[in-house]
């Protein structure tokens, strides 16, 4: 008989479902009728068991972790087991497994909180990988647009500079779309293996690209950034024994600690990059 994996897990909270309606039946019936009982206690100590079962019937949604599965959902059951044990001890009278009850509840509570533990790791994993995928251009590894936080206002002047791959369509109506992107992608890496750590580079879009020179005056970035420019002009990109030459135009523009707003200098980089782009390519411009 074929056995899915799937219905497997699923019948463990058929199994839980069960034995939160046997344990219902047995406290209606064994406290029928028993006005000697301390009730107030038994509620109290059906909320362990009642916790157990909760925690058994939720596994469900971890079981792609098998190690965390394993361990949450067996250290509930044993939990459980030992919490109905306690549960029946203020109906019964005490019995001689109060030592087997104590163990049975460390090892529950030492397994599911392995299990636990192990989830959150994995949770914390999951969560860094997540914002660095958020964070990061697919197909060159450089920031996105997401990843941008307006400057600090107490750590002095930032210079932007918007940065355009030149005539970028003919790269790919000649040598193709694949070609255009293995352009695009070591392009990101010659500028990102040539700035400051400080500095930050983002895709901004398409063959845009955003420099931020963190803590840099206009006069030495935009010598910075004449500086790739001719980088990027003398370099060649070897793409199956031929090489593409590109050339890169850019526009910088200064926001200083009391700017006015970010949006606005954004702006003015993109004016300076149309007027390079204006003025004949393969040129930094920088706005008034
Ligand atoms: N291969 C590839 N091409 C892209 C990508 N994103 C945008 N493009 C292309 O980039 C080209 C941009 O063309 P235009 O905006 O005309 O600019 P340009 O040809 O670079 O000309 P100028 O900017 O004026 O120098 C378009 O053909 C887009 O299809 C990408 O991720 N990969």
């Amino acid at each position: 008989m074929h056995f899915h994996k799937q219905s497997g897990h699923l019948y463990i909270q058929y199994l839980t479902l069960i034995l939160g309606l046997l344990y219902a039946a047995l406290y209606l019936k064994w406290t029928e009728h028993q006005p000697q009982l301390k009730h107030l206690e038994l509620l109290l100590e059906s909320v362990p068991v009642l916790f157990w079962l909760v925690i058994m019937f939720s596994c469900h949604y971890i079981r792609h972790l098998t190690y965390s599965y394993v361990l949450l959902l067996s250290g509930a059951i044993i939990s459980f087991f030992a919490s109905l044990m306690d549960w029946l001890d203020e109906i019964t009278v005490p019995t001689e497994f109060a030592f087997v009850e104590d163990v049975l509840q460390s090892i529950g509570l030492l397994l599911s909180a392995t299990g636990l533990l192990l989830l959150f790791h994995h949770q914390l994993v999951q969560q860094s990988l997540l914002k660095k995928i958020a964070a990061t251009d697919p197909l060159t590894g450089a920031l996105n647009r997401r990843a941008f936080k307006a400057p600090k206002t107490h750590s002095g002047s930032t210079v932007f500079a918007l940065v355009d791959v030149d005539h970028f369509k003919r790269i790919n109506d000649t040598y193709g779309h694949d070609a255009g992107d293995f352009v695009l992608v070591e392009l990101a890496k010659l500028i990102s293996n040539h700035i400051r750590e400080d500095d930050q580079f983002f895709r901004w879009g398409g063959e845009e690209f955003l420099l931020e020179f963190r803590q840099a005056e206009l006069a030495q970035a935009s010598k910075r950034m004449e500086a790739l420019r001719q980088l990027v002009e003398s370099s060649h990109f070897n793409l199956n024994g031929q090489a593409i030459n590109i050339t890169i135009s850019a526009g910088l523009t200064c926001v200083s600690p009391n700017h006015g707003g970010l949006e606005k200098a954004l702006k003015a980089a993109d004016e300076a990059l149309y007027r390079a782009k204006d003025s004949g390519r393969n040129r930094i411009e920088v706005a008034v």
